[in-house]
């Protein structure tokens, strides 16, 4: 049982079994994920062991898998985001980085996602002195590695590398030019993370200008711990191609006459009728702006109460591009099953539902139109039909 469901009597479930095997059997979609929020704990105490970093908070496996989630559990992003100094501590060698590339595709995979896009800051590798393209080269080493070994066990993924850069720093331009050099090469675009408030995304005008006259792709993180400004700032003035979370949209929907936030519970199951867009999450919809949304994530930075009140509820309903992704899968000890299992278990959503999100996310991904193309009717429409095929017989 993924999702530790169990029913009344505390005995397991048959049907919630059930449902969990139809999510983990289900071709997934992924395009946020971030490579050095998704290591195999296990894998940390090793590398951590063999460089001899002795900073680790605990030496054991399990102890050091919950420590990263109840330390990321503290309903602020810059807290959560201090969890990553021991990942990115035991990702500074060509050897940890591959290893780490490669296991994350291997997890994926086993985890039913066919599609991923992982991203990571090429500028966070280089404190034992690799150069940006030794960490690029590394990474890219290690996803043709997993990607190999996931289509030897029958499990075939195709995984691509978003480049990120952090918006703290002053590396922007330097990494976008990174991310067209290796675009043909293991790239697919760009984005921008860390922490929010105090830096929007104009500081890095001109990285994003540069990636526009390229014909490059980017997404950027908005909307996450920081509000409307910072959406409107990473579409009108950035030219995002996509939203890195982007619940805080909901800031500009009234329902009835109530801002969403007055009565989350009544406004996640409104119906669309009683609904009002402000001017940006009207263009945020109808450019079809994917929001790649993160529910178990959001929960713990604050940005959300719980899965079940959720603004991707609503936002589905309301057929904005929503995809659903996992954003750091071991801070929040989750996976992409876990992450639709909780929305199907606590938020009403059903396989159509998920089969609905997971074509939003390819038809949202970096890679060109016809490779999507070729996924969404080669692997996902045939997955999806062959599961609903087998709980009818
Ligand atoms: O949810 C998030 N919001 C903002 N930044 C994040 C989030 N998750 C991870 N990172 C940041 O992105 C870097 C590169 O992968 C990570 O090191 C972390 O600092
Ligand atoms: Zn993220």
């Amino acid at each position: 049982m993924i999702f530790g469901r169990k029913g009344s009597d505390g005995a397991s479930d048959p049907s919630a079994t059930a449902l969990d095997d139809q999510v983990r059997r289900a071709p997934k979609a992924l395009l946020h994920d971030h490579l050095d929020g998704g290591l195999r704990p296990q894998t940390i105490i090793e590398i951590a062991d063999e460089i001899g970093y002795a900073g680790l908070p605990a030496t054991d496996a399990d102890s050091l898998g919950a420590w990263f989630r109840e330390s990321a559990d503290s309903g602020s992003l810059v807290r959560y985001l201090e969890t990553f100094d021991h990942t990115l501590a035991v990702m500074q060698t060509t050897g940890g980085l591959r290893r780490v590339a490669r296991e994350s595709v291997l997890d994926l995979a086993t985890d039913g996602v066919v599609y991923a896009e992982s991203r990571y800051a090429p500028e966070q590798h280089l404190s034992q002195g690799l150069s940006l393209e030794d960490v690029v080269e590394a990474v890219n080493a290690g996803f043709r590695e997993g990607e190999d070994l996931a289509a030897q066990a029958g499990t075939p993924i195709r995984v691509t590398a978003l480049l990120t850069a952090m918006r703290h720093a002053a590396k922007s331009t330097e990494i976008a030019e990174l991310a067209v050099r290796y675009r043909d090469r293991g790239v697919a675009g760009f984005d921008i993370a860390g922490a929010e408030a105090g830096f929007p995304p104009t500081r890095h005008l001109d990285a994003f200008e540069y990636l526009r006259r390229e014909n490059a792709h980017f997404t950027i993180h908005a909307g996450e711990a920081f509000g409307l400004p910072s959406i409107w700032e990473a579409i009108q003035w950035c030219g995002a191609d996509r939203l890195g979370h982007g619940v805080r949209i909901v800031d500009d929907i009234t329902v009835g006459d109530k801002a969403f936030g007055e009565d989350v519970a009544a406004a996640v199951s409104a119906e669309a009728a009683e609904v009002h867009l402000g001017r940006l999450a009207a263009y945020v919809r109808d450019t079809r702006i994917p929001l790649e949304m993160c529910p178990s994530s959001n929960v713990q930075t604050g940005a959300a109460e719980s899965v079940a009140l959720h603004p991707i509820s609503l936002l589905k309903r309301l057929r904005f591009r929503v995809t659903v992704n996992t954003d750091n899968r071991l801070m929040s000890g989750t996976s992409m099953s876990r992450e639709m299992g909780l929305l199907v278990q606590d938020a009403g959503w059903t396989m159509e539902d998920l089969r609905w999100v997971t074509i939003n996310a390819m038809k949202s991904a970096f890679i060109p139109f016809e490779e999507r193309l070729a996924i969404i009717e080669g692997v996902v429409k045939p997955g999806y039909a062959a599961l609903s095929e087998h709980a009818q017989a």
